[in-house]
């Protein structure tokens, strides 16, 4: 992981490579890019987290509404990022039959309608069967601590993203 090299990015650079780190949020990257250099891949995605953190609460749920849904219509019309495509086709998600993507569809509708935001989760932590089930058990928890809960997965994701990144023939392995 070459942090040099990440550090010697100019500001275009840094985002065009980093722009998808949070799903859909370039701006993100673009605020991050402010805080080098960075003293390795931790720091690095402190500062990602801590934007998001920063976020008024409005903004913490725009995050979130800015995932594609889990085996949802971005998944059917071939609209999904790269990043989300490699990690819902890990988990299983992009080829579901069609009774476990339609049960998929309903409980994303009542999670969305309650909490106003898509569920997330870090797919390459899950599989078919985790995401029924978390999805069934958070769609009972309370507002405040389920945002917190979809951020953490956000964060997650982020981290992965990022392993991938730097460990990604761009960087080159130390
Ligand atoms: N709603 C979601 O959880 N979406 C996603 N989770 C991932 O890990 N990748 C996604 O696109």
């Amino acid at each position: 992981m070459d942090m040099k090299k990440v550090n010697s990015l100019d500001f275009t650079e840094f985002v065009s490579v980093f722009r998808n780190v949070v799903e859909r949020c370039p701006l993100v990257a673009a605020a991050v890019w402010s805080h080098r250099p960075f003293s390795g891949l931790e720091d690095l995605e402190n500062h990602f987290f801590a934007f998001i953190d920063a976020l008024p609460k409005s903004g913490q749920e725009g995050i979130l509404r800015c995932h594609p849904d889990l085996a949802g219509r971005d998944v059917l019309m071939g609209r999904l990022s790269e990043e989300s495509r490699r990690e819902q086709s890990h988990a299983g998600l992009t080829s579901l039959k069609t009774h476990d993507r339609l049960r998929l569809l309903h409980l994303n509708q009542e999670y969305r309608k309650r909490f106003g935001f898509p569920f997330v989760v870090a797919a390459l932590l899950s599989d078919r069967a985790t995401v029924f089930q978390e999805l069934a058990r958070r769609l009972h928890c309370q507002p405040e601590s389920e945002l917190r809960t979809a951020l953490d997965e956000v964060k997650k994701i982020i981290h992965l993203r990022l392993i991938d990144l730097l460990d990604s023939h761009y960087f080159g392995v130390e």
